[in-house]
């Protein structure tokens, strides 16, 4: 696959849901909910299958399989959280990796010039090497305290993405952490080209309504942002 361009890697962080099986209420199927976000709106997909109760092995990667298929239908980039090598064994169109985990540019020597590489940072220098190390997207969190994530660092709201781009970092930036319908508006406002979100999806009692109003947050956001210019 060819590289993507900055243009189309910024539009798919619109509405970036990542999930895995832990984070499905009870009796729910991923695949389902993965759908039904999607009809709402959902532009990209992060399968992020960490903590207490997750699947390993083959039932990892079979649900990897089955929610990539449902990327793959509706045109939906689907990207692998942390885990390299099962990016590289479903061909994924791109995987996510913090300041913790491989290497950016590790990552990047393994994946390609074709695949997209995001990278956790957590401040303007961790931004920069991130970005000179091949990222083509950064996720900036936590923005809200999170439940979602034990390991997350203090919530820093939304001065590090105004920081990134008062330094003159114009590269594709998603917000992360807490954030939900009522509050992405003031992620986008502050230089975020889209939100990422669990809990505001996958707990909500309607996926597909959640997935919509966040939509319709940058919507509103675009859409001030035409009177201002
Ligand atoms: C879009 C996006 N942004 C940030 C993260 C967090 O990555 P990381 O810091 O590596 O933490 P884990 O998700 O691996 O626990 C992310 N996954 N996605
Ligand atoms: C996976 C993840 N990474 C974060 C970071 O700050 O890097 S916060 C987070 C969890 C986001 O879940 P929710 O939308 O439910 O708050
Ligand atoms: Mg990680």
């Amino acid at each position: 696959m060819l590289r993507r361009l900055e243009e189309d890697v910024r539009r798919a962080l619109r509405v970036y849901l990542i999930m895995g099986s832990t984070n499905c209420p009870a009796g729910v199927d991923p695949a389902e909910l993965l759908r039904e976000a999607i009809e709402g709106g959902v532009t990209c997909f992060q399968f992020r299958e960490k903590g207490p109760g997750s699947l390993a092995g083959e039932a990892k990667l079979e649900l990897a399989k089955r929610l990539q298929a449902v990327c793959r239908a509706r045109g939906v980039p689907f990207i692998v959280n942390d885990d390299v090598s099962l990016a590289a064994a479903v061909s994924a169109d791109g995987i996510h990796v913090g300041q913790d985990d491989e290497p950016a540019a590790s990552v990047r020597a393994r994946v390609g010039a074709g695949a997209i590489v995001g990278v956790s940072a957590h401040t303007v220098d961790e931004a920069r090497r991130a970005l000179a190390d091949g990222a083509d997207y950064l996720g900036i969190g936590p923005i809200f305290p999170t439940g979602s994530k034990p390991d997350a660092a203090a919530p820093q709201g939304t001065r590090l993405l105004r920081d990134l781009r008062s330094a003159g970092i114009a590269a594709p930036l998603v917000g992360i952490g807490g954030i939900a319908p009522g509050n992405a508006g003031s992620v986008l406002a502050a230089g975020a080209d889209g939100v990422s979100v669990i809990s505001a999806i996958t707990l909500a009692p309607s996926p597909r309504e959640a997935a919509r109003l966040l939509a319709g947050a940058g919507t509103a956001w675009d859409r001030s942002r035409d009177k201002l210019s």
